[in-house]
């Protein structure tokens, strides 16, 4: 997969640009907060229609605009495609893909697969579970998109099953008796069902990709650390899904509803499902959250996300493009070496830099410098 042109206009600090890729790899080189993450933001959201950084499309929009365009040319091998985003400060998003309007986001997605790696990335291991739900949703929408509307469906009936339940508990400190309490009650039924069947599409989906994806993380750490330390990495489900089958793990879900059901009623809100799930990381079985040294969950990341690229590779036929935000002087020279070493001439690799003394010469000869300066390119 190659990148070859991207045009932004209005987008972030950019009010009218075009870069053109012209190698394997580029160095995005500028002084902070320039526009480099910004660039690397645009190909996130042509990749995934998600921005790590933010969920309201306003804040990507130039301040005092009301609209703004992302358009790439990408080159895989079954052909080239166009891709173009439209962003309007009231969320309502326009997607072309080769000059036609696109009636689903679905359609959209899987033309350019991209894993990014920044510094914010250690937060993986150290953050809250939501990020690491985000990251396996982000990962799964790349190697399956049909997910982007399993998980979408999945917060929708989340969403409402949780506005029936502040609804119950309304009506129960109204009056236990009335009619409309008891007709609420089978209305919630419906709502477990929905939620067990929807729930357990996501919940083998993301423990699926877990599982493929511990092998490759094992072996990169293992040649990262250079010693016998075993990386593990578990799915947390609330759910217990020992076996894949479809059924099996809606009826559990189900059943752990119903064991559930009174907290649920006293909190009015929704306690069993991925919206909870979490994913530990384990080195040595210890976990690498709480025992890892600030070296060891470096190495533990960046195992991940080489694996990332290797899965994804695997998974689509081609190699998807890598994003490195502020990530090399992060890493000792042991691990960018590492790093380097693994990207080679194979992913198309976008880099920023606050300087260029930080890479490799055979690196710098081979890359093209780009130059980012308040919201404008210079390029070599
Ligand atoms: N919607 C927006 N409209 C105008 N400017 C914006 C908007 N969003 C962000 N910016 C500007 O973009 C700049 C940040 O750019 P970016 O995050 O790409 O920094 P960077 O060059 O990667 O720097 P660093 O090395 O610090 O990460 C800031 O100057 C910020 O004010």
């Amino acid at each position: 997969m190659y990148l070859k042109n991207i045009h932004l206009y209005t987008f972030r600090n950019y009010y009218k640009q075009s870069v053109n890729l012209q190698s394997q790899k580029t160095i995005l080189l500028g002084n902070n907060a320039q526009g480099k993450s910004n660039l690397l933001e645009a190909i996130e959201l042509l990749a995934t229609l998600k921005s790590h950084r933010t969920r309201r499309d306003q804040d990507l929009i130039l301040e005092g605009e009301k609209s703004s365009q992302i358009t790439a040319n990408v080159e895989r091998i079954y052909g080239q495609s166009e891709l173009s985003i439209t962003l309007r400060s009231s969320g309502k998003r326009s997607l072309m893909l080769n000059h036609e309007k696109l009636h689903r986001h679905l359609e959209f997605l899987g033309h350019i697969n991209a894993v990014e790696f920044s510094c914010l990335d250690l937060d993986l291991v150290r953050g809250s579970p939501e990020i690491r739900r985000i990251w396996l949703d982000t990962l799964l929408i790349q190697l399956e998109p049909i997910y982007a509307h399993i998980i979408n469906q999945y917060h929708k009936i989340l969403r409402q099953r949780n506005s029936l339940l502040k609804i119950i508990r309304k009506q129960f400190n109204d009056s236990k008796k009335s009619d409309n309490f008891m007709t609420t009650i089978s209305q919630l039924k419906l709502w477990d069902e929905q939620l067990a069947e929807a729930g357990t599409r996501v919940t083998r989906r993301r423990n699926r990709v877990i599982q493929r994806l511990v092998p490759l993380a094992q072996k990169w750490h293992k040649s990262i650390s250079g010693k016998a330390e075993l990386l593990d990495i578990n799915y947390l489900s609330n759910i217990t899904i020992e076996n894949e089958n479809h059924q099996t793990i809606q009826q559990r879900f189900l059943e752990k509803i119903e064991q559930r059901s009174i907290i649920e009623r006293n909190l009015a809100t929704t306690v069993v499902g991925p919206h909870r799930d979490d994913v530990e990381f384990n080195i040595n079985k210890n976990q690498a959250k709480f025992y890892g040294s600030q070296g060891q969950q470096r190495t533990l990341v960046l195992a991940i996300k080489l694996a990332e690229l290797q899965l994804i590779e695997d998974v689509i036929g081609e190699p998807p493009l890598l994003l490195l935000d502020d990530v090399l002087a992060e890493l000792d020279h042991n691990r960018q070496k590492q790093l380097l070493e693994a990207i080679q001439g194979k992913f198309q690799t976008l880099i920023t830099t606050t300087h260029l003394p930080t890479f490799d010469t055979e690196w710098l000869k081979s890359s093209q410098i780009i130059k980012v300066e308040r919201g404008k390119i210079f390029q070599f």
